[in-house]
């Protein structure tokens, strides 16, 4: 991918980040380009991994703003969306990935000390032992939010914010957690330039 294309695309978003950062997104990007398919992270390159990786990422960004937690946890990173994206776009936030696969939790941390993000921590780990606590969750995954899978995201956080799809699909998740005792919203992710419907569904307890 040409530098260019991630610059375009940012001004695209009205996004407005320093050069730095545009710098360490386009690295990143490099990165997971040239090993991505060989480690078996994901085979997205070029405008994919731009738009439904990268973008996709950043499109919470206005409601982080809004919630301003200090510390987040990704949980289930993979190949580091949303959690690297948002270590490199937020520096005064402390992001901590926690991957369960080696290969992928090496990856991550391999990142971490060739981008040199200082904000960032990776956790080779199951979700299930981890007993650290943060302000907020992030998850973006194919999985559905049962109250199962939210019970073991609030003992990390006490906040959930889960990157989500269409509207139909979110509203039923909602419905569900709902009628299980949590409290739960859904924001609508607005994009200038992505047509992909997204969502996220924030769940406290
Ligand atoms: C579908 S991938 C999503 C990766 C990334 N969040 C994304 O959106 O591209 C899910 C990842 O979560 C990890 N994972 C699943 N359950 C986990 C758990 N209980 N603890 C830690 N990692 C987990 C898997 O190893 C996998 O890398």
């Amino acid at each position: 991918m040409e530098k260019e294309r991630l610059v375009q695309a940012l001004q695209q978003e009205q996004h407005q980040f320093e050069a730095w950062q545009v710098d360490v997104f386009y690295r990143f990007l490099e990165n997971i380009e040239r090993m991505g398919s060989p480690l078996g992270l994901t085979e997205a390159v070029g405008d994919a991994l731009l738009n439904d990786h990268l973008l996709d990422s950043l499109r919470a960004l206005p409601i982080i703003h809004h919630l301003q937690p200090s510390s987040i946890v990704d949980v289930g990173s993979g190949a580091g969306f949303p959690g690297i994206i948002l270590a490199i776009a937020c520096p005064d936030l402390q992001v901590t990935l926690i991957e369960r696969m080696q290969k992928r939790a090496q990856f991550l941390l391999m990142m971490q000390l060739k981008l040199k993000l200082t904000n960032l921590t990776v956790i080779h780990d199951d979700l299930k032992n981890v007993k650290r606590h943060f302000d907020a969750v992030t998850f973006r995954a194919l999985t559905t939010m049962d109250p199962t899978l939210v019970r073991l995201l609030l003992q990390v956080a006490p906040q959930i914010i889960a990157y989500k799809g269409r509207r139909d699909v979110v509203m039923l998740e909602k419905q569900l957690l709902e009628e299980a005792g949590y409290r739960c919203r859904v924001e609508e992710l607005e994009s200038l330039y992505l047509k992909k419907e997204r969502h996220l569904l924030i769940v406290e307890p």
